[in-house]
């Protein structure tokens, strides 16, 4: 089982950040708009510049190039980047099938990319971390941009497919709900500090 482990991380104004998730566990973060909570996940994930220590089981962040990393501790931006075309170049050539719950007829991965509405974006985003094999997913709002029958959907796919693969995963959402839902786990940003919210745990 794969545990990611954040040793007193900082960055920007979050400070001395201490937090374990390990396989399949769902840590949802929340904190005010502006708060550091995209800036959390881009730091795990080796974008940001920060201080303090990241782990994956016993490997140290800084030991492995960005990009392996990041293969590895895979996030799903809010607003994700497409640079092919086409979405089937997105994917692998035996990564092409995409689940049913995900709402997408089967010729999206001949679809060009600058129809997808937002919503669509974010779901294929999501899908393309997953077929990657990761062994850590960072969510930053993965359905923001959906309507509520979506929204169940996609959260019950991504469920099972975290559940399955026994993923750890740090999941920014704002929606109160959709947290009570999905989260092992729930910590929310005040001031400085990532504090655990009571009775999540
Ligand atoms: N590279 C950077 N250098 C300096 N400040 C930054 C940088 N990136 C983000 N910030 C600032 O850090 C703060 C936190 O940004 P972040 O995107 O993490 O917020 P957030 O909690 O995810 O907010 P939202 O819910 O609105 O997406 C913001 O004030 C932002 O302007």
């Amino acid at each position: 089982m794969t545990t990611l482990t954040l040793d007193k991380l900082s960055v920007g104004t979050l400070h001395a950040v201490d937090l374990s998730v390990h396989g399949g566990d769902i840590v949802c973060v929340s904190g005010p708009s502006g708060s550091g909570k995209s800036r959390l996940l881009r730091a795990v994930a080796d974008l940001d510049p920060h201080e303090g220590r990241v782990l994956l089981d016993e490997t140290f962040q800084g030991t492995v190039p960005g990009h392996i990393w990041r293969q590895q501790v895979m996030m799903v931006p809010a607003d994700s980047q497409w640079w092919f075309e086409d979405v089937g170049s997105h994917f692998g050539s035996d990564a092409r099938e995409v689940p049913g719950a995900l709402g997408f007829p089967p010729d999206v991965m001949d679809w060009a990319v600058n129809r997808l509405s937002s919503g669509e974006k974010q779901r294929l985003a999501v899908l393309r971390a997953l077929v990657r094999n990761p062994r850590v997913l960072l969510l930053d709002e993965p359905t923001a941009n959906l309507d509520d029958a979506m929204i169940r959907q996609v959260e019950s796919w991504l469920l099972e497919e975290i559940r399955k693969r026994d993923l750890p995963v740090i999941w920014v959402a704002h929606d109160a709900a959709q947290i009570e839902r999905v989260a092992d786990r729930h910590y929310c940003i005040r001031g400085h500090a990532l504090e655990p919210v009571h009775g999540s745990h």
